[in-house]
């Protein structure tokens, strides 16, 4: 981990430009500049001298001099902007010929096409807002529903990095608690009692659950989950599929063998987002189309929540079933869906077996998909009638369960009666987990990871 040094912020001194709004035609486009030639550009675009933080209404003109469009441009000086740099906005007449146009003269002006999500990056690197309030940006932008959105606002007007920065706070009183007690060990006066310290950092673990709990509601309405439907060959997978997400886009023949490649689409069922990846059938396969599919399928598994698998034997797993059950990836939930009830007229339920929990549906009739649903926002812990108060990222799930793990590593070193410094160590630890939610210690990698999702202009 890095503390706020990076490679990525040489490349503050250029000036980046992009297209800010969706490509294609529109009302109005934006197209946005930040860095230090913003000032000369502005007066090259519009042959003015431009109000600050002022609806300029102005002509705008391209390197060759002619005139383009005209419209909007906005003048942001440093530091008080988005991103903490000079920023200039031109806003356009919605057509890609006019900001495509203006977005060739910024580079002939000097500046370069901004990376996806450099601009909010430029707005961390600068201080103006911290990791977690970044990443809220793109989950703003991605919000599928009304509650997702709201929670994404919380977090990026800071609520959740308040709850961490709170959490860090209170961890490195203890630590300094432990640490001046170090400073005293030579005159053999410990001012650490562990009693004490050790009820504060159960507060501590008290706290980080009922945050996590509501981080977790956060995350799962944001990014919802991934659910995999897979199985022999036949079993209908795929009209699963088509009635899950209600409508028919997987094909569904009576070939064993038909899906060949991985169909992903995602709903949202109730507030849940799940996507849903319909896979091929997985058998011994002398087929090479059908091969790659089955490879890729196993693939995709990697990076699922949750696998159905699929079979239409009422009576239990076929052989080959039970096996593929069995070359399932560790730590992934599984549950085993019993298709066809309509044929030998068995009732759709829900019940429990050696291999966990078993669904009887019928793909055909739609008896037992309420079930499967509820059972997937079960098992995911989706509960809607928790408020969630703010969005979170699988990735801050990580760093607080890591902070916990930490924080009960210190207390086991506190029982054991280890020395000051293993303990301050501990908690420096658990204090560094909770300083990568809020980025204030980071790796270039990581930053690269989170900024490339982002859209181009954000
Ligand atoms: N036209 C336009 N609309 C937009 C944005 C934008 O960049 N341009 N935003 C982009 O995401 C969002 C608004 N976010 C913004 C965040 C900070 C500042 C800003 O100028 N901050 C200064 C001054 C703050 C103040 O005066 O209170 C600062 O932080 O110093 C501007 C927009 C959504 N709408
Ligand atoms: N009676 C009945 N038939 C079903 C049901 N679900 C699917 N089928 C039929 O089973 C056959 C196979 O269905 P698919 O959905 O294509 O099966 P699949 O598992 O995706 O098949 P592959 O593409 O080979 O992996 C089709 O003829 C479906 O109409 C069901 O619940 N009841
Ligand atoms: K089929």
């Amino acid at each position: 981990m890095v503390y706020h040094t990076s490679n990525r912020k040489g490349a503050l001194s250029d000036t980046i430009a992009a297209i800010a709004t969706p490509a294609g035609r529109g009302g109005i486009s934006i197209v946005r500049v930040s860095g230090s030639l913003c000032f000369q550009i502005a007066k090259q675009v519009t042959k003015q001298n431009l109000k600050p933080r002022y609806a300029n209404f102005c002509s705008f003109y391209s390197h060759n001099r002619k005139n383009i469009d005209q419209g909007i441009a906005l003048y942001f000086p440093a530091p008080q902007s988005f991103t903490g740099e000079d920023i200039l906005e031109f806003h356009t007449h919605g057509s890609p010929v006019v900001t495509d146009h203006l977005l060739n003269s910024l580079f002939h002006f000097g500046a370069r096409l901004a990376r996806p999500g450099e601009f909010s990056e430029r707005a961390f690197l600068n201080n103006k807002i911290d990791l977690s309030q970044a990443e809220a940006i793109a989950d703003l932008i991605e919000s599928t529903s009304l509650q997702a959105a709201r929670n994404a606002l919380s977090s990026l007007q800071g609520e959740f990095s308040k709850r961490i920065n709170l959490l860090r706070e209170q961890l490195i009183q203890i630590r300094c608690l432990v640490e001046s007690s170090i400073d005293f060990s030579d005159e053999d006066i410990s001012i650490v009692e562990p009693k004490s310290i050790l009820n504060k950092l159960q507060d501590i673990q008290n706290t980080i659950k009922i945050i996590y709990s509501s981080a977790q509601q956060g995350a799962l309405l944001q990014e919802g989950i991934k659910v995999a439907l897979i199985g022999r060959p036949n079993v209908g997978k795929s009209s699963l599929y088509n009635k899950l997400i209600g409508k028919d886009a997987a094909i569904v023949t009576k070939i064993p063998g038909t899906t060949r490649d991985i169909l992903c689409t995602d709903i949202v069922i109730d507030g849940l987002a799940i996507s849903l990846v319909d896979t091929a059938g997985l058998h011994e396969s002398i087929d090479l189309i059908e091969l790659e599919g089955i490879r890729r399928t196993r693939k995709e598994l990697d990076y699922v929540d949750h696998i159905l698998l699929v079979s239409s034997n009422q009576d239990g797993l076929t052989k080959e079933e039970y096996e593929l059950f069995n070359e399932l990836p560790n730590g992934i939930q599984v549950t085993l869906i019993f298709n066809k009830i309509d044929l030998d007229l068995t009732p759709a339920c829900i019940e429990q077996s050696n291999l966990g929990k078993i669904i009887r549906v019928s793909a055909l009739t739609g008896e037992g998909i309420d079930l499967l649903i509820q059972h997937l926002r079960e098992t995911a812990g989706f509960n809607i009638k928790e408020e969630s108060e703010f969005s979170a990222r699988r990735r801050h799930l990580n760093a607080l369960q890591k902070t916990e793990a930490a924080v009960e590593l210190t207390k086991a070193a506190l029982t054991k009666g280890e020395s000051e410094e293993i303990i301050a160590e501990e908690l420096r630890q658990a204090q560094n987990y909770l300083g990568e939610i809020t980025g204030k210690y980071y790796t270039d990698d990581l930053l690269g990871e989170i900024f490339s999702t982002f859209c181009i202009g954000k």
